[in-house]
């Protein structure tokens, strides 16, 4: 797992946009072979998709070929509720890009079976060949998507009951009224997040600090459901500093060298390992070495 720390929120949210990016160019979609993309709600990814619709916007990215399926949804919300996760993806990113509607994919917490809408969302992402990249937020309490603390780290799409301390975090949406809140969501599950080939979480403010400290320097916990993504293969989590206040300094100082050696290594690949491997030590030793190198900007 890699962690890329960040000064604050605008550059967390930069760096994920352009992280991503990157990996739908690599990846050059066609309509037959389209880049799958799990998406988030919340306020955390806000800024992850107006750089997303900027880089649009100036020709760097499109969306032509891209597929999404998003986390999840409120049950019993109207889908045209300005607070449901639908209107949410509209109005913040779809609604501002090329994507094609029938690409999209939210959960209908609306539908007359929610069992079945959960079972046929599981087989839409296998159909699509699963997904690419899940980029996720997490809730104070350290969930990931809906899934509470206590879910199943094998768990699938369902219905799940919110927490208590969800409801009133998310009061804030709902003119600060937890009544307003719904009780229910559609959410996919931890095991559908990690079976993502690649998964990008965001997290950004002290008041999930606890939150961060648990996922990596504890151990994979279901009261803590973001920390399964220790056991993925691929998992990165993109933070601001104020994130990192419940960290060792130790785990902090581990993540920016780790990120400063891989930096070094990204900007001397064209002279191939060995020169890598050579500046490296020059950028140990040498007198000239910038002073914040760990800001560097990792790709
Ligand atoms: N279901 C969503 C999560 O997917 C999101 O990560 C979380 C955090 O929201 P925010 O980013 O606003 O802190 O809110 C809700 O619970």
């Amino acid at each position: 797992m890699r962690l890329i720390i960040r000064e604050d929120h605008t550059e967390v949210s930069d760096y994920i946009a352009n992280y991503i990016k990157e990996r739908i160019n690599q990846f050059k979609p066609t309509e037959e072979r389209p880049f799958v993309l799990g998406l988030p709600t919340g306020s955390s990814p806000i800024g992850v998709y107006k750089k997303m619709v900027e880089l649009y916007k100036a020709g760097d990215i499109s969306f032509k070929h891209v597929v999404t399926f998003n986390m999840d949804e409120y049950v019993g919300l109207p889908r045209d509720h300005p607070e449901s996760y639908h209107s949410f993806m509209w109005k913040n990113l779809f609604m501002h890009v090329d994507i094609k509607p029938e690409n999209v994919h939210i959960l209908n917490g609306n539908a007359p079976d929610l069992d079945e809408e959960c079972k046929k969302y599981e087989a839409d992402i296998a159909a699509v060949g699963g997904i690419e990249l899940f980029l996720g937020g997490i809730g104070p309490d350290g969930h990931i998507a809906f899934n509470e603390p206590g879910s199943s780290l094998t768990s699938r799409t369902r219905v799940k009951t919110l927490a208590y301390e969800t409801i009133i975090a998310n009061a804030r949406f709902f003119d600060g009224d937890v009544n307003k809140v719904p009780k229910l969501a559609l959410t996919v599950g931890v095991a559908t997040v990690m079976d993502a080939r690649e998964v990008v979480v965001i997290i950004t403010g002290a008041h999930k600090s606890i939150a961060l400290a648990k996922c990596i320097e504890d151990g994979v916990n279901h009261m803590w459901t973001v920390s399964s993504i220790q056991l993925h293969p691929k998992g990165l989590i993109v933070c601001d500093e104020d994130s990192t206040l419940e960290l060792h300094v130790k785990t902090v100082k581990y993540f920016k060298s780790i990120e400063h050696v891989h930096q070094v290594l990204i900007g001397t690949e064209n002279l191939g390992l060995q020169g890598g491997v050579k500046q490296l030590k020059n950028a140990a030793s040498s007198s000239s070495r910038p002073k914040t190198p760990m800001n560097a900007p990792h790709e």
